[in-house]
């Protein structure tokens, strides 16, 4: 059953998640930028998580990805079947970060680093700025971003560097799947000129593969919406949504855009001050008047543009609505 139609206990984020975040709490100092925050991925959705400026979405991601440790709560990743609440609580009494058995494997994020949790745990992220290496030629970036594997087939020596056959079988792998996500993108032609010579939209489709050539299990994309012209909204929504339907990839994605939101997301989780106001998919969410007072407080001039743009199907119409952008009122 789609998702987007099913009751909120049929859901995938609550029958199958890939990612369930519980009682997350952050506080900087006096200010609790997190209160008691729970929800979920569904493994196979793309999951929106949004809100006003400053509710706390980019907190989120910081300690999802391993940017931030969570004052309080559990950020459990899961790969393959489902664990038993058994095995879940053995874990986390256990100490250790993270249960594996194969293909199998259960992940506590808030006890690993940044770099664990990509390459062990395979949460892979982008930023609301872009972070290319400029310099680097556009197939360079995405080569980069499988150093993990490369140096894992090396043996982690020189002489797997120089020369083992499994190091250049790997070697050889990484360069098909760069030129693949190349095509995929239709920026083949550009492999060999500096990223930074990229047009806009062009650089953040190149972020979200070499995201992708790190072989993520959820992927976490912090604004991909922002700066693009409607057309290259449009490519991204196709680009998403291939990443979900062909690739089985779980997308987490913050965004501003309702056009992009209510046409691409199977769920939406809707932050105010740190707390959760809404969760379900996007025509409930989107009808909610908890969500839609959340985004009227923030600017008396923008009450017009909200409405149309939460009821808004059209992406050409809705592509520049941005929603949350104001200061609160
Ligand atoms: N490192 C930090 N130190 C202190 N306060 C912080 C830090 N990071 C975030 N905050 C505060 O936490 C609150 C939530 O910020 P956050 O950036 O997560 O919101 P957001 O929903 O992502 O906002 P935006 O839509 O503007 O990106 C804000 O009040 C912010 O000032």
């Amino acid at each position: 059953m789609n998702p987007t139609h099913a009751p909120a206990s049929h859901a995938r984020w609550t029958e199958d998640p890939v990612l369930t975040v519980e009682h997350l709490t952050m506080r900087f100092g006096g200010l609790t930028a997190i209160d008691d925050l729970s929800f979920s991925v569904g493994r196979g959705d793309i999951t929106a998580l949004i809100g006003p400026n400053g509710a706390g979405k980019t907190t989120v991601f910081n300690c999802v990805t391993g940017f931030y440790k969570p004052t309080e709560g559990r950020i459990l990743l899961r790969r393959g079947a489902k664990p038993s609440d058994a095995a879940i609580a053995e874990l986390t009494r256990s100490g250790r970060q993270y249960d594996r058995d194969g293909e199998n494997g259960i992940y506590l994020l808030e006890r690993m680093n940044d770099f664990r949790i990509t390459a062990i745990a395979g949460v892979a992220r982008t930023f609301q700025n872009i972070r290319l290496f400029g310099g680097m030629t556009v197939l360079e970036n995405l080569l980069v971003a499988q150093h993990n594997h490369l140096m894992r087939a090396s043996g982690y020596t020189i002489g797997g560097l120089i020369g083992l056959p499994g190091w250049r079988r790997e070697a050889e792998r990484a360069k098909d799947k760069a030129i693949a996500w190349l095509e995929r993108i239709d920026l083949i032609d550009r492999a060999d000129d500096p990223a930074a010579d990229l047009a806009y939209g062009d650089q953040r489709r190149l972020e979200i593969a070499r995201a992708m050539c790190t072989d993520p299990r959820l992927l976490c994309l912090d604004e991909p919406a922002a700066g693009l012209n409607p057309r290259e909204s449009s490519e991204l929504n196709d680009l998403l949504r291939s990443i979900r339907d062909r690739d089985g990839v779980s997308v987490l994605l913050i965004e501003h855009d309702m056009g992009v939101v209510m046409q691409i997301s199977d769920h939406i989780v809707v932050l105010d001050y740190g707390k959760k106001i809404a969760d379900g998919a996007a025509a409930a969410v989107r009808d909610d008047p908890k969500v839609i007072a959340a985004y009227l407080g923030v600017d008396d001039e923008e009450v017009d543009e909200v409405e149309e743009a939460l009821h808004q199907n059209d992406p050409q119409g809705s592509a520049n609505a941005q929603l949350g952008e104001g200061d609160r009122a």
